[in-house]
């Protein structure tokens, strides 16, 4: 245990626990077994009865009682090497879903109750706290959270609030120095696996390259030669366009070619035979289908040109990261948002913090700013746990480079020992970390019972004042710093990210715009305090799944060729906790995975709200720089401003042409119009202008943190944007609560693009709404968001053509993201038409005599072969589906027949939508039933012969039979 031993200075509770996981053989016996367990390196050990402990009785692999112990109770309950599950043995407690009975004597019982009540007070208790997703297997539906407020430490609130410099210092001057160059671990054991490939790619060439040097010459230059092709590697992009291989999209394409045809002959068919009879219906029904073809083609186009992308992050370190100079990645800011801790538990916006706390990126680069809209001191004492919790966590993510950084998430995943054991110390120091979590659980949970009860008078803080944002709706800005470089190290005495605490000003008649309102509030703040040139932006309740994400993001972002033109980089957004099924279509697929790689391949991926990485510039409402791809090198050490003013066009409309102004400044009273007019954009703060004026980011050497902090109060004030650009010129763009579709297109409107970035291992995982209630409201949200965009200022249909920076088939793309949600009307409208149709005896198709005879003009006109060709071409599809359901419904009902008064339940549904599809093809059958001589017998043929092809596929693959007749199968067996 020594080990661990820094990791649990200062806990508590840890008696019982150490107990229960501690070698309680005597020394003279451990040492006689001489046999060293696989999992943790200790000797295995001997039983009471002087054998040598085997845990495995198929393979006797050598594990020691406490890990063997442990991986029943906790892990993954199985052998490392034979995967049989373990069966209990004489003397070890009983575990949930125990089914082995045979190896129990009935001795042990009384043992195993005892030993099981002193663990489930404090282990299960920490076990089951309280987490709405991610839920570990030990943690099951009806899982209980008592509130366990026992052993919570009272821990006093750093520096003074609402503005504390304590944990400031000088980190704001000093940025540029870097304590600690964190070098990127290329040859750390266990560094993540998803990309090891790519390192080791390279490595394996570097090796090839060696090894060839070494044949070629007796006494290879090992100094120089590798060197140089570490410069060359280095040189070479960051990333690579793949495209998709024509092969795969060509048929797609095709498709969508055919399809359009056929709409096209569809809808002059149905626009030229009106129904008489019928005309209200008739009408009706072809306005649906032209809206329908109309939706379609612009859910189609922008699918054309998809792309995939590759990136190297071994270049970008080699590139960035040189050894002996100091670290030159960029600095990002990371921005989390929060409202309500009711609705998103602290627990989970403290593992997102943690995930971002611990990720793979130089420490002194990143800084975490927290936003919370609810001003909730239930927050804040969460993040100031989080914050103390971070001391411990995240040295060891990056002692053992583990994957998810999430705790809750890390801990919930299995080990496999065999494959994971990376040092010697890890399967100790994981478990210990891992108790260490379950107490800070424990107080988060504590926190949050404690803060269901507003207490009279409002909360008070530990030092006694009242919390300051009592009343949610009118309360003072409030900005705590915790950690950061002169606010604490982590427990091996390295310097910690910053992470900051924000809640904006709110004060009653002020407009406060939601999660917008926040991000710019944010996007002020941070300038002022840090002034990263990227920004990530993240939901609270969506963690950093792959560590390395942000080095992903600069791949595109700090590219010398590509990057300067991108505005952002978008990742998918990805879901934990979903079912199988995804019963609610959290999962996106076809938008995530198909949608946004097609706009890719033209301007980019629109910003879906979070996961996102901004270029700082895109946000402030300027235009990506024009001309060559390559940028001439414009920096100045001088002074912040003037280098910057090259790029600045589009606000030098009172004649600051940064062209002519390239070497500084010569004319102070330009100067002082062009300060007036950043103020009028940006707002009355010297200091955040000054901060926008500087394209690689950093802070004045000459500001004091107190001074910032101060100026950072202000431009959080609730008045601050009255009469600016911000909200809509500038940050993230207000009049729609979806305002990430309005944010995005803004900037692509302006010409910048965006990247779809998708690493193997998903960057980030958000846990999605898993009640049915939640999910329509957020549907129906999204849905009103786009048609408050649709009727708006910057509808695409009629925003931003004067530029002509926005690709066609991008606004394609936009205004199908607004207009969709009104394809619900007709598509009501369309499924009642059948019903109507039904109970009226009238249909919306004329008479399907008339289709053949019209089918017979088209012969005399003059490409009747061709029509002719296709007519009967697409005979086919309609009939096989039409034989598809027909053999369907023979066959369900057959099934049914066999199987008993049960199984008619849930095939009605199915033969309803089966008869749905008869019903709508009903003409058609008739049509093809009553003139039997005209159907081209090969229609016929083909027809039966793809039916009974998909009939039998879907027999095959049927999920759904493979899983209820499974198991049925099997017991069967066992029984008779
Ligand atoms: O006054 C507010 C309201 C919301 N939020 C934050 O905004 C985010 C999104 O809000 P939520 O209610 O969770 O909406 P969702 O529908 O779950 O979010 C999706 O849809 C939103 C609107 O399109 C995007 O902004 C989100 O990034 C995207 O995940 C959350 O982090 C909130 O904490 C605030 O900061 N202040
Ligand atoms: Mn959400
Ligand atoms: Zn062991
Ligand atoms: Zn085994």
């Amino acid at each position: 245990m020594e080990a661990s031993a820094g990791l649990v200075a200062g806990s508590h509770n840890r008696n019982e626990l150490v107990v229960i996981h501690g070698h309680e053989e005597p020394k003279s016996l451990k040492n006689l077994s001489g046999q060293v367990c696989e999992i943790c390196g200790d000797e295995v050990g001997l039983t009471v009865d002087g054998e040598l402990f085997v845990a495995c009785n198929e393979c006797g692999f050598p594990v020691c009682r406490p890990c063997y112990e442990y991986e029943r109770r906790e892990g993954t309950q199985l052998c490392p090497q034979c995967k049989t599950r373990y069966k209990r043995l004489k003397g070890s407690a009983r575990v949930e879903g125990d089914d082995d009975e045979e190896d129990i004597d009935d001795i042990e019982h009384e043992f195993n109750i005892d030993e099981r009540n002193t663990n489930t007070n404090i282990a299960e208790a920490m076990l089951h706290g309280k987490m709405s997703y991610g839920r570990g297997p030990e943690d099951d539906d009806n899982a209980q959270y008592p509130p366990v407020i026992a052993g919570i430490r009272s821990r006093p609130v750093s520096g003074e609030f609402p503005i504390s410099n304590h944990a400031y210092g000088e980190q704001m001057m000093g940025s540029s120095l870097h304590k600690r160059v964190h070098p990127y671990p290329v040859s750390e054991p266990g560094s993540a696996r998803w990309d090891d490939k790519k390192e080791m790619g390279w490595k394996d060439r570097m090796d090839d390259w060696k090894m060839q040097q070494g044949n070629l010459g007796p006494e290879p230059d090992d100094s120089a030669d590798p060197d140089m092709a570490i410069v060359d590697e280095a040189r070479q992009p960051l990333s690579r366009k793949v495209p998709i291989a024509s092969s795969k999209i060509n048929p797609y394409r095709m498709v969508i070619v055919a399809r359009l045809v056929i709409l096209a002959f569809f809808l002059r068919y149905r626009i030229l035979n009106p129904v008489h009879d019928a005309f209200g219906l008739w009408l009706t029904s072809v306005i649906c289908e032209i809206w329908f073809a109309f939706s379609w083609i612009l859910d189609q186009f922008p699918k054309w040109f998809p792309i995939d992308r590759e990136t190297y992050l071994d270049r970008l370190s080699l590139r960035y990261e040189r050894e002996g100079e100091p670290n030159m990645l960029a600095p990002v800011d990371i921005f989390v948002s929060t409202v309500d801790p009711m609705k998103e538990p602290p627990l989970v916006t403290a593992n997102t913090v943690l995930s971002i706390l611990a990720m793979d990126y130089p420490v002194d680069k990143i800084s975490c700013y927290i936003s919370d809209d609810g001003a909730s001191m239930c927050t804040f004492e969460a993040l100031s746990e989080t914050a103390e919790f971070a001391r411990k966590w995240v040295p060891f993510c990056k002692k053992f480079s583990i994957e998810p950084r999430a705790p809750e998430m890390y801990f919930s995943e299995k080990v496999d020992y065999l494959k994971d054991k990376v040092q010697p110390t890890f399967v100790k120091e994981r478990r210990a970390m891992k108790r260490e979590y379950e107490e800070f659980k424990v107080r988060i949970n504590a926190l949050v019972a404690k803060a269901t009860k507003v207490p009279l008078g409002g909360w008070i803080m530990q030092d006694g004042t009242p919390w300051p944002g009592n009343n949610t709706k009118d309360h003072p800005g409030m900005i705590q710093v915790f950690l950061g470089h002169s606010g604490g190290h982590d427990v091996e005495g390295n310097e910690l990210p910053r992470l900051v605490y924000v809640s904006r000003e709110k004060r009653p008649g002020f407009q406060h715009h939601k999660k917008a309102g926040a991000m710019n509030a944010l996007v002020r703040v941070s300038g002022v305090l840090t002034n990263a040139p990227f920004m990530l932006n993240l939901d609270c309740d969506h963690y950093l799944n792959n560590s390395k994400a942000v080095r992903e993001a600069m791949c595109f972002l700090m590219d010398p060729q590509v990057g300067k033109k991108v505005c952002y980089v978008q990742f998918p957004q990805r879901f934990d906790g979903i079912d199988r099924h995804d019963r609610y279509a959290n999962r996106n697929t076809v938008f995530f995975d198909i949608n946004m790689k097609g706009l890719d391949g033209i301007q980019g991926p629109v910003y879906v709200g979070t996961g996102c990485v901004f270029r700082r510039q895109a946000l402030y409402g300027y235009e990506p720089p024009k001309g060559p791809k390559r940028p001439k090198m414009v920096s100045c050490d001088c002074c912040p401003c003037f280098g910057r003013r090259k790029k600045l066009p589009k606000y030098s409309k009172n004649g600051v042409n940064g062209e002519a102004n390239t070497t500084g400044f010569d004319d102070d009273k330009e100067l002082l119009m062009s300060q007036m007019n950043f103020e009028k954009k940006f707002g009355q703060s010297p200091i955040f202008v000054t901060s926008t004026l500087m394209v690689e980011g950093g802070v004045p050497p000459s500001s004091s943190p107190a001074a910032l902090l101060k100026e950072a109060i202000h431009v959080i004030s609730c008045g601050y944007e009255d009469k600016t650009e911000w909200g809509s010129e500038l940050g993230w763009i207000y009049g729609s609560i979806t305002e990430d579709i309005l944010t995005g297109f803004k900037m692509h409107c302006r010409g910048w693009r965006s990247i779809y970035c998708m690493p193997k291992r998903a960057a980030f995982k958000g846990s999605a709404p898993i009640n049915l209630s939640d999910r329509l409201n957020q549907v129906l949200r999204w849905a009103l968001g786009s048609v408050e965009i649709f009727f708006s200022r910057h509808s695409p249909v009629w925003y931003g053509y004067k530029e002509g920076n926005l690709k066609w088939l991008e606004r394609f793309a936009y205004v199908n993201t607004t207009v969709y949600p009104f394809t619900s009307l007709p598509l009501l409208a369309y499924c009642t038409l059948p019903a109507i149709c039904l109970l009226t005896g009238k249909f919306i198709m004329p008479e399907t005599q008339t289709l053949q005879s019209h089918l017979r003009q088209s012969d005399d006109e003059d490409f009747g072969e061709l029509y002719a060709f296709k007519w009967t071409t697409l005979l086919i599809p309609p009939t096989t589906i039409l034989v598809i359901n027909l053999v369907g419904v023979v066959a369900g009902i057959s099934d049914a027949i066999n199987n008993g008064y049960q199984s008619w339940g849930p095939l009605f549904g199915k033969l309803f939508f089966a008869f749905w599809v008869i019903v709508h093809l009903y003409p058609f059958l008739k049509g093809l039933m009553g003139k039997q001589n005209r159907t081209p017998t090969i229609v016929v043929i083909w027809s039966v012969l793809l039916a009974s092809i998909f009939s039998l596929l879907w027999v095959r693959i049927d999920p759904f039979i493979l899983k209820t007749k499974g198991p049925d199968t099997k017991q069967c067996g066992l029984n008779c």
